[in-house]
């Protein structure tokens, strides 16, 4: 799974400087990181809409649309996904701390 985000990250690092009239990635780019933050706020709209009223296979087109844009918005901004995956990972730890404490006997 993180594999499939890691090898994106790689593509779109890559595509960053295509053509943007062959790559998606390049034109986006070339728009500026305010229309790839729209374009997040925008997918994220749709992945809200998708859970509320839509089928199963609209909510996966949907997030898999989200999570895309939300990897091109990270690469404009020089955040790599191993950070994002970081911060998750020192809160698992956190939450196994709030865990433990809650567990200790008295
Ligand atoms: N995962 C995706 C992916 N998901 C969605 N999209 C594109 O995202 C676009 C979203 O459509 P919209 O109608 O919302 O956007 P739009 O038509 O540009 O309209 P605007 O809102 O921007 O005006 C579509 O063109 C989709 O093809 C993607 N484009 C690329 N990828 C990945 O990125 C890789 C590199 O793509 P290129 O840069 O095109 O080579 C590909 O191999 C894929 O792995």
């Amino acid at each position: 799974m993180t594999d499939t985000l890691a090898r994106l990250e790689q593509t779109i690092a890559a595509r960053r400087g295509a053509d943007p009239a062959s790559s998606y990635v390049a034109k986006l780019t070339a728009r500026g990181v305010g229309k790839i933050a729209q374009k997040v706020g925008e997918e994220a709209t749709e992945t809200v809409i998708a859970a509320l009223s839509g089928e199963a296979h609209d909510l996966v087109g949907e997030a898999a649309d989200l999570l895309f844009h939300l990897m091109v918005l990270l690469g404009a901004k020089d955040v790599p996904l191993a950070a994002v995956m970081a911060e998750l990972d020192r809160r698992e730890g956190l939450s196994g701390l709030a865990e433990k404490a809650a567990r200790k006997p008295d």
